[in-house]
């Protein structure tokens, strides 16, 4: 499997993203700039990751994802390309419309950084598959623009069509979100949003290993 990961200014959490492909995978994951029109022939796997693009200025991800190499991240998710957005990543994915709905600020109308349960609510998409439907796992979040919301039909269909695949679960809601949704996928599946960050969560100096078989299942890794 070969990742590419996504940079552009003002990001932040590219790093631990390249650093949590490394320690999981073994290897080194492309770097691709903001600039480029295509990703590059081979990758499987295209991370998105967190920060603050652009200063979050407008709206979080808003200008990100209109620079060139998100239409590129779009023609790659066409071809089922694996694409993962976190925290601004999702937020930019939802801006360039690969998954619907709006990350707005949140209901404290705080920053909020700390850890949350999180509920896998659908352990069926390549990037769920190595949890257990139903598991209850730990992931920290670090946002203030994660309450997540759409119109009822919409919510409707994402529930109809099993593609929430993150809740926060037991009363950690951090920001408000509708139905507690913390990540979805795209009809397909092959495109995940999700505000709480796996990537700080894969080795024990970081106090857990919850996030760490998101990333083995869409490296297509055998869990440890
Ligand atoms: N950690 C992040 O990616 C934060 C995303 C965005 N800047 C927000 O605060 O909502």
């Amino acid at each position: 499997m070969k990742t590419a990961i996504v940079l552009l200014p003002g990001l932040n959490r590219d790093r631990d993203m390249i650093s949590a492909i490394r320690t999981i995978s073994g290897q080194e994951p492309l770097t691709v700039w903001q600039t480029e029109t295509e990703i590059p022939a081979g990758v499987d796997l295209v991370i998105v990751p967190g920060g603050f693009s652009f200063g979050d200025y407008l709206r979080c991800g808003a200008i990100g994802a209109r620079m060139p190499v998100m239409r590129a991240v779009a023609d790659a998710a066409g071809r089922g390309v694996r694409v993962l957005g976190v925290c601004n990543g999702f937020q930019m994915l939802l801006e360039a419309g690969l998954l619907p709905g709006v990350l707005m600020r949140n209901a404290s109308l705080n920053f909020v950084c700390r850890s949350v349960k999180l509920e896998v609510t659908n352990a069926d998409t390549v990037f769920t598959r190595r949890y257990r439907q139903g598991q209850m796992i730990d992931c920290p979040v670090a946002h203030h623009d994660g309450n997540y919301f759409a119109d009822a039909e919409t919510l409707a269909r994402l529930k109809g069509e099993n593609r929430v695949v993150f809740r926060y679960a037991d009363g950690t809601n951090p920001n408000g979100s509708a139905d507690d949704i913390a990540g979805i996928v795209n009809a397909e599946g092959n495109v995940l949003g999700m505000m709480p960050h796996p990537e700080n969560l894969i080795e024990d100096a970081h106090g857990g290993t919850d996030g760490r078989p998101l990333f083995e299942g869409a490296l297509d890794l055998v869990a440890a």
